[in-house]
């Protein structure tokens, strides 16, 4: 079974405006509305591939609601804890430069209590046939140590771990050595205190080094440069496929979800990267948060081509 853990959710208001001006009147030329949070996008994008997960995390007020009613009508499993004050609205402008605005609010508080509630819940859950994928940003409250804690609890019960997080919260959940990990290029680079963009060579060097500590897949994110990854017996870079893109938004979390749903079905590293590559390729057609569509990725699959390093 797949867990996702949203800690801090949204309603993704994704507006797109002919040209984005700061200190100035935009109007707004279409809206589009998305449950969203990394979490809640994984599990969408492993429902729209015909896999099943269960949703976990904070969910409140009347946002919080909506959310709720996107997940029963789509057939996915939740069970969240509750919280007062509302699951945040985030925003994120488009134009037709291509370029993107995001402002991400900051969610809302939550007690060291309902944290503990919901480590105890995933726990509950948690066997040796779990994947439980931490995801996103974590609300005022939390202690940053939270991811860590998670992973402990669920390799202690057998289950594994995979992580997509950055800053504080990346760096000490990866001293509890999750299983499977995916940061952008940018938050690798933080990682490693650097602050200059690494090379191909470079980047699937840190790779490597994390997978010598015992992290069973990395994959690293490059966007419209594509990803590599690294495991125990292989080195894959990919370029990105060649897509309309429109909104970027959320491309990671579709890697994610292939990550995850790969390591739920067993396929070999060569599928599971082709899925990556394809899932998230066709995340970026589409619309605000929404997952691909699943022909458009039996489609794409045909067309990645890899190179074993
Ligand atoms: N313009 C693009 N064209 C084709 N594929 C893309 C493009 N942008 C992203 N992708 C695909 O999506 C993957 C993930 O993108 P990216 O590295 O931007 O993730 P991210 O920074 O984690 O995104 P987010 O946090 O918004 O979900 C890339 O490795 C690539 O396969
Ligand atoms: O503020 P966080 O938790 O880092 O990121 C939240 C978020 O930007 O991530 C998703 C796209 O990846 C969106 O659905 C959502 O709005």
């Amino acid at each position: 079974m797949i867990i996702t853990v949203t800690m801090n959710p949204a309603i993704d208001k994704t507006v797109e405006v002919d040209k984005f001006q700061p200190y100035a009147l935009n109007r707004i030329r279409r809206i589009e509305y998305d449950a969203g949070g990394k979490g809640i996008n994984v599990s969408k994008t492993i429902h729209a591939l015909g896999g099943e997960s269960l949703a976990m995390g904070f969910l409140g007020g009347n946002t919080g609601m909506t959310i709720e009613n996107v997940l029963n009508a789509r057939n996915i499993r939740h069970d969240f804890i509750y919280v007062d004050g509302d699951t945040r609205t985030n925003t994120k402008i488009f134009d037709c430069v291509g370029g993107v605005t995001e402002l991400n609010e900051p969610g809302p508080a939550i007690t060291d209590n309902q944290t503990e509630a919901l480590i105890q819940k995933i726990r509950t859950y948690t066997d040796n046939e779990t994947l439980v994928v931490l995801a996103g940003s974590v609300p005022g409250g939390v202690r940053k140590t939270v991811y860590a804690e998670i992973a402990e609890c669920v390799h202690k019960k057998g289950g594994k771990v995979l992580l997509d997080a950055d800053g504080e919260l990346f760096r000490l959940a990866l001293k509890a050595v999750p299983d499977i990990i995916k940061p952008n290029q940018t938050e690798l680079e933080e990682y490693a205190g650097l602050d200059h963009k690494l090379s191909v060579a470079e980047l699937m060097e840190l790779a490597e080094s994390l997978c010598q500590k015992g992290i069973q897949t990395v994959a690293v994110s490059m966007g419209k440069d594509g990803a590599v990854f690294a495991g125990e017996n292989y080195k894959i870079n990919c370029p990105a496929l060649p897509v309309k893109a429109h909104s970027t938004v959320g491309a990671g979390d579709a890697m994610v979800a292939a990550l995850a749903y790969a390591h739920d079905r067993k396929l070999q590293e060569k599928e599971m990267v082709r899925l990556c590559m394809a899932v998230s390729a066709g995340a970026v057609t589409t619309v605000g948060t929404k997952p691909p569509d699943r022909v458009l990725v039996e489609q794409l699959m045909s067309e990645v081509r890899m190179q074993m390093l």
